[in-house]
């Protein structure tokens, strides 16, 4: 089940927040400029789906998000528990960074941990399939995809290159809690 639990960021082990409700989770990050939504991803994308396969399960979700915001480009990102490289993307995405675009993904298969650095505070957004997540532009954030990733997201960009990451070099993930 998707859940939101917010810390002070200077307090890692205390949460001030916590839900896994719905309309909860979208009230306090639309506080934020988040937006958070409960989608339907009920397509069957068999055992071995490829980016293509996946992108065409769900055109009619990216159809949505185009027609209402203008978005030029998308992908896939897919991890596994077998994938290579899993340690190595890890870290990268643990690094905090920004976006120069709103970070609009939408969870087909599986979860990773969305961590937003707002307001002197960390949202930790747990993402499941189904989940709907658009972080503004700019927002300090990174991404747990946990030691052990089994997810997939369509990505959906606001230009025609992809995913572009700067990185903040604040190590303040390295203190908050990662997926186990
Ligand atoms: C579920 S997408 C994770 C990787 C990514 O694109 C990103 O920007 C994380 O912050
Ligand atoms: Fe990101
Ligand atoms: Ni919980």
């Amino acid at each position: 089940m998707s859940a939101l639990t917010i810390y002070a960021s200077h307090n890692a082990t205390t949460p001030e927040w916590h839900s896994t409700e719905g309309q909860a989770i979208a009230g306090q990050l639309a506080q934020q400029g988040v937006r958070f939504e409960r989608w339907r991803a009920d397509r069957d994308l068999g055992d071995a789906p490829t980016p293509e396969s996946t992108l065409a399960a769900y055109q009619h979700a990216i159809d949505r998000l185009v027609d209402e915001k203008g978005y030029q480009s998308w992908d896939v990102i897919s991890m596994r528990a077998d994938h290579p490289q899993k340690a190595e993307m890890r870290e990268k995405f643990l690094q905090e960074h920004t976006h120069g675009e709103d970070e609009v993904r939408f969870f087909v298969e599986g979860r990773g941990l969305f961590c937003l650095h707002l307001d002197q505070r960390i949202y930790q957004v747990l993402c499941e399939k189904g989940d709907l997540i658009s972080v503004p532009a700019g927002t300090p954030h990174w991404f747990d995809m946990g030691p052990e990733p089994n997810f997939t997201a369509i990505r959906i960009f606001d230009n025609p290159e992809g995913w572009i990451a700067k990185f903040t070099g604040n190590d303040i993930a390295d203190r908050f809690p990662r997926l186990g």
